[in-house]
């Protein structure tokens, strides 16, 4: 009898186990289709990409040890080989590569330096597949271990979940997400629904030189049969929820130049006796925006477009957590307490940053010396509709007025190095709708729709040169600290980044053959 009622028992538990796993595979089915429902082929993509997560990390893990940093000069060779790398990559998986001399540039001293060669790069030609060309960069911004980095910038480390090192998240880990993404179908011989192109450059954070010049001359040739352009170079509004962008500001950088001599002065000798000119450079620094972030360069504000009630709509859909989003700062109190005003004052009104100040004392400790020469450093980000040379035009006018009345015999020379214009985007375009769909798919939730208070110089040349659908796809969160000493993607973002890329091939080429199919019934009609 003990021994029935053991087995009884023993048939309940299994029956239970059974049950509840029938519960689990519907509540996995429910999920899945809650998540927006992915296809067998997705699944078999899917499933690839995170068996082989390791790998496409260990090739990340490589990228990031490359010194690729395009601002210091003693390190443009690594930038040239951190091209090169990614050509042979590209070469790898069977992509045809062209590498397009960009000739030099000149520094501020005069001295002449190579600049790192283009990638233009195409794989597949298929008349009847759309083509989709992803633009990426692979140089970075500088680092050092002594800019107070817990890990070196130039090793990978992954901790908790996240992958430290320059570049992770801007913009090696989004381009070889991309490359990931193409690979996976490649091993997994299936056929890759687009065809694809590749323009990477290794210029980017240094204001992408070159790069426009070439885009006018390939724009009859590379770009003819290009259909969309996708960028992935920035990162959501949030830590968790995907985004699609469709706007991000210009940039105006400035450089004013102070100077009283040729060489430094001892402050005991002549401290009291001169005009110094960090002092003037201080005061027209100072003279350019007020404590409530308000620009005060005469003119600034008057084409700034005005807000639509569209627009506030768009604002209002957004979920923002202010608390998060100061967290990832590190900074207490912002100017703006409201979501409305916070996201429009990033995305939609222009704004002044102080850079720095080469020639400045910085060391720690005191050198009593005047500085001869002092190049003070600030931008202003610049939106739709205000026009680079106007506002160049109205900083210089500004600054000379602010000078003059200093009574100062210095030196005073403004100068632009770098501009770029700001972009916006038709979040109706098919190419929206294609990402939307692949979003949904692979993170289970629609993406924010949201613009970017940075600067990607070529998404608006890519438009006004090209006259292609250009979209910003970003893979990174918004806790990636890009350019700072805690710069991250997570582990998660990367694998289910390229799972997007991926999912994105299928979209658009499903929404090209509806659009073409439309398109014929009309014509036959
Ligand atoms: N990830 C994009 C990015 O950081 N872009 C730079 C480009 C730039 C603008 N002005 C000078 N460089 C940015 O600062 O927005
Ligand atoms: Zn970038
Ligand atoms: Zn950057």
């Amino acid at each position: 009898m003990y021994l029935t009622s053991a087995c009884g028992y023993l048939l309940f538990n299994i029956a239970n186990f059974v049950l509840n796993l029938q519960i689990l595979a519907l509540s996995v089915i429910m999920l899945l289709f809650e998540a927006g429902v992915s296809s067998g082929l997705e699944n078999q993509i899917f499933q690839y990409i995170d068996l082989h997560q390791n790998e496409f990390i260990q090739t990340l893990k490589e990228w990031v040890a490359v010194e690729s940093d395009s601002i210091q000069p003693e390190l443009r060779q690594e930038v040239t080989r951190m091209v090169e790398l990614t050509a042979d990559r590209l070469r790898a998986m069977g992509t045809t590569v062209e590498l397009v001399k960009l000739g030099s540039h000149k520094l501020p001293d005069g001295q002449s330096l190579p600049l790192p060669p283009l990638i233009l790069a195409e794989l597949g030609k298929d008349p009847q597949k759309p083509t989709v060309c992803f633009y990426g960069h692979v140089d970075v911004q500088p680092a050092k271990k002594e800019d107070g980095w817990k890990t070196d910038p130039y090793t990978l480390t992954e901790i908790d979940g996240n992958l430290y090192g320059r570049g992770a998240t801007d913009n090696k880990g989004p381009v070889l997400a991309w490359i990931n993404a193409v690979e996976s179908f490649r091993a997994l011989k299936l056929d890759i629904p687009v065809n694809l192109k590749f323009i990477i450059e290794g210029m980017e954070e240094a204001g992408s030189l070159g790069l426009e010049e070439i885009i006018k001359k390939e724009n009859q040739r590379f770009f003819s049969d290009v259909d969309y352009i996708v960028i992935s170079d920035n990162l959501w509004l949030s830590n968790r929820k995907p985004a699609l962008t469709y706007g991000t500001r210009g940039n105006i950088c400035f450089s004013v130049e102070v100077r009283c001599g040729e060489r430094d002065l001892h402050s005991g000798s002549f401290g009291g006796i001169i005009h110094e000119p960090m002092t003037d450079l201080i005061a027209l620094l100072d003279s350019l925006v007020d404590t409530s972030g308000r620009i005060l360069i005469p003119g600034v504000y008057d084409d700034v477009a005005s807000l639509t009630e569209e627009e506030k709509k768009l604002y209002e859909a957004i979920e923002f957590d202010l608390e998060e989003y100061k967290n990832n700062s590190g900074v207490k109190k912002f100017l703006y307490d409201t979501k409305e005003e916070i996201l429009s004052h990033l995305w939609r009104y222009p704004s002044l940053s102080i850079h720095g100040i080469e020639g400045a004392f910085h060391e720690p400790g005191i050198k009593t010396v005047i500085p001869a020469k002092v190049i003070g450093k600030f931008s202003i980000r610049q939106v739709p509709h205000m026009d680079i040379s106007i506002g160049e035009h109205q900083v210089i006018k500004y600054l000379e007025d602010v000078f003059s009345k200093r009574n100062s015999p210095n030196k005073l020379k403004v100068s632009v190095p770098i501009s770029a214009m700001p972009w916006v985007a038709d979040i109706n375009d098919p190419l929206y709708t294609a990402a939307r769909m692949a979003i949904k798919t692979v993170f289970g939730q629609d993406p924010e729709m949201i613009r970017d208070g940075a600067t990607i110089p070529i998404a608006q040349t890519f438009q006004n040169i090209t006259r292609k659908s250009v979209m910003m796809l970003p893979i990174g969160a918004a806790d990636d600290a890009e350019h700072s000493q805690k710069e991250k993607i997570s582990r998660h973002n990367y694998i289910q980044g390229t799972k997007l890329f991926a999912a994105l091939f299928l979209e658009i080429a499903k929404l090209h053959g509806q659009l073409q199919e439309a398109s014929n019934t009309t014509t036959t009609n």
